[in-house]
């Protein structure tokens, strides 16, 4: 898998990034995924709570997004302290007609599902080309090192292709923000994502997986700065 954090300056992501950060009001308690895409609406967040005295608080999902908030000056909370949020905006991998989404190609996934599960409108920001008919990417599992072997035997008994992620600057696999390790399971297409999200979520030590079934909109951006918006 390529470095994430040297890909290049994206005009699409940067349309649905900044879009998205136009959705947030004063007020809100606000979900912040991890990505290239949404790291745009993070950093657009930061520019308008500095100029515009935009009131929010912030809850990320990663290291990443964490660094990313308080360079820009985002407040940041916990769901301790913030249980509920108004809305979480955050990148995805692929997304269907359906709106079902994987996400997990920055391994944070578990995090970045309990924080949209704890918001009350959950947007996905995306480039056209994360687009697809039937979801058909791998789906990235976070799994308790513990429980690695069995995992990667029930996945290929359901019919998957697993790999362990292998860390890009370290020799052995990604460790991801919660200690753990990700399988990378290619299964072709998904025809019913609801299906293999419940076969996947049976295994035991899988902590979660990256298919992700409670996407309200995607906001899809274009090269020359618009935007197309999905709704369920
Ligand atoms: O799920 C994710 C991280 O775990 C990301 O949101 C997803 O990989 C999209 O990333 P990018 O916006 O850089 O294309």
């Amino acid at each position: 898998m390529a470095d994430r954090n040297q890909a290049a300056e994206s005009p699409e992501k940067k349309a649905a990034g900044i879009y998205a950060a136009s959705l947030v009001k004063s007020g809100d308690a606000v979900g912040l995924g991890t990505g290239s895409t949404v790291a745009y609406t993070i950093r657009e967040l930061g520019r308008r709570v500095r100029e515009e005295n935009l009131d929010i608080v912030g809850v990320v999902t990663s290291y990443q997004s964490e660094a990313i908030a308080i360079e820009a000056g985002v407040p940041l909370t916990t769901l301790a302290q913030t249980p509920k949020l108004t809305i979480a905006i955050d990148g995805t991998d692929q997304f269907d007609e359906n709106l079902y989404a994987i996400k997990g190609g920055g391994a944070a996934h578990t995090r970045e599902k309990i924080v949209s599960m704890s918001a009350d409108r959950f947007v996905v920001v995306s480039d056209p080309a994360k687009k697809a008919k039937t979801l058909s990417i791998f789906v990235p599992i976070e799994v308790m090192p513990f429980g690695k072997e069995l995992v990667m035997k029930s996945l290929k008994e359901i019919g998957g292709d697993p790999v362990l992620r292998a860390a890009a600057k370290k020799d052995g696999p990604v460790i991801t923000d919660n200690g753990n390790f990700i399988i990378d399971c290619t299964f072709g297409e998904i025809k019913n994502p609801l299906e293999m999200a419940a076969k996947l979520s049976q295994i035991p030590g899988v902590v979660e997986h990256g298919i992700f079934m409670n996407v309200d909109e995607v906001v899809i951006g274009k090269a020359d700065g618009t935007v197309e918006v999905i709704r369920k």
